[in-house]
């Protein structure tokens, strides 16, 4: 639904998740906490109870004081509750201390927790929300483009473990997702370039003309242009909400919002969560899937000549790195959640716009793949 605000407010989206009496609306827009529109949704669903924010510093100073003082107005007090930035905080420890925030403010079951910030707050707060209390009512509002087109959607919560990425977590779905996309204005332009490796990734697992609409609008998406970014958002969350609402805990279909995830994940956790930003690691990975597709004779060299076409547009990286052992790699990957029976399923393109889950990938066929990903001899 589109709903038409004043000058200064602009278009607003509304997508609808459809989960039954799990549902919810993610809105999107510009200025929605400056305006004060995020805290009416907020506030009407708090009802007089209170409201945790946890984000960090620099997001407190940015956008979080506006929403308390937008909130305080409209009755919703709020505390604030710290965590440290990056994937390298994702981790149980974070969520310890989560909760004894959540102990010192005595915060109680009607309480709300806001997760204010990029997919690793909204993760790591929405699996304190889903565990404190058995579980306290959520708000994403997301902060980075990779968590307004994917991590604030869909219930997955979770933290890492040195192992493995994302191995502990709960499907949690919050209450509201409020995404203003004024809020991108502030995000470092390799943050913004992760994004879109998710938002290209919608493309190719589900809508081909989507896939070429991002790839012709890429000037515009990295120039931090509101429309072009409202539109990207926009449908990457209509197709989220499509797929999960079709599969909301991955019993089969929801599994090809992991297309690139499989090394993306691997490398990841391979590299300590230093080296590479989530979607930077999913972009290297998407092509890793490409060439396990064309070794399979499911993807043909045209479509991967496309994939990593788009990427480098998007500024991304698509080369596996060198210095990363192989075997490493291959051993984190069966530890992938999409593992059953020993074996690892991979979601391969058939086509820009269509993937398959393919349960039966032989490992010599991955190890193949991985190599000449490895050597480099993937060149469009
Ligand atoms: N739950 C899901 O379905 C899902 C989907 C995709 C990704 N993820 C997870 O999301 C995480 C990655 O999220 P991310 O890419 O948002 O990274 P992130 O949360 O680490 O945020 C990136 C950086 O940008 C900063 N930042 C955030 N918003 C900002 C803003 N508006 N202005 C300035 N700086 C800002 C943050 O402080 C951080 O340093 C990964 O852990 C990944 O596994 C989860
Ligand atoms: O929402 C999903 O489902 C996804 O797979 C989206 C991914 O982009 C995201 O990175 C997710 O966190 C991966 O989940 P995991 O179950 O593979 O850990
Ligand atoms: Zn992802």
């Amino acid at each position: 639904m589109v709903r038409k605000g004043d000058s200064t407010i602009g278009i607003r989206r509304d997508v609808p998740v459809h989960l039954g009496d799990r549902s919810y609306t993610i809105t999107i827009g510009a200025e929605l906490i400056a305006s004060g529109d995020a805290a009416d949704q907020i506030a009407a669903i708090a009802k007089g109870a209170r409201a945790a924010i946890v984000t960090h510093p620099n997001l407190r100073a940015l956008y979080g004081e506006t929403l308390a003082t937008m909130l305080s107005l409209r009755g919703c007090e709020t505390i604030f509750c710290e965590v440290e930035e990056g994937e390298t905080f994702k981790h149980l420890a974070t969520v310890e201390r989560l909760y004894h925030q959540f102990v010192e403010a005595q915060l109680d079951r009607r309480c709300l927790i806001i997760a204010l910030g990029g997919g690793v707050i909204g993760d790591t707060a929405g699996f304190a929300a889903a565990t404190y209390l058995r579980g306290l009512r959520l708000i994403q509002i997301p902060t980075t483009l990779l968590a307004q087109v994917d991590a604030s959607i869909g219930g997955k919560t979770g933290v890492n473990l040195p192992q493995g990425k994302n191995l502990v977590g709960a499907f949690y779905q919050p209450s509201l997702v409020l995404i203003d996309i004024s809020t991108l204005k502030t995000l470092p332009i390799r943050e913004l370039r992760a994004g879109l490796a998710e938002v290209l990734k919608y493309g190719i697992i589900y809508d081909q003309a989507f896939f070429e609409e991002t790839y012709q609008a890429l000037p515009q998406l990295l120039s931090y242009d509101v429309e072009a970014l409202t539109k990207a958002v926009a449908r990457s969350c209509e197709i989220k909400a499509e797929v999960v609402a079709q599969d909301e805990t991955e019993q089969g279909l929801r599994a090809i919002l992991n297309f690139g995830h499989t090394l993306g994940h691997a490398l990841e956790a391979a590299t300590a969560y230093e080296r590479y930003l989530h979607g930077e690691a999913v972009a290297i990975g998407m092509v890793a899937a490409a060439l396990v597709g064309e070794e399979m004779g499911i993807t043909s060299h045209e479509t991967t000549r496309q994939i990593i076409s788009a990427l480098q547009q998007a500024g991304l990286p698509t080369r596996f790195p060198s210095e990363v052992p192989l075997p490493e790699v291959l051993e984190i990957m069966h530890r992938d959640k999409k593992v059953i029976n020993g074996k690892t399923r991979f979601i391969l393109a058939r086509a820009i716009g269509k993937v398959e889950i393919v349960p039966d990938v032989p490992d010599a066929v991955v190890q193949k793949a991985l190599e000449r990903h490895r050597a480099g001899l993937f060149s469009p």
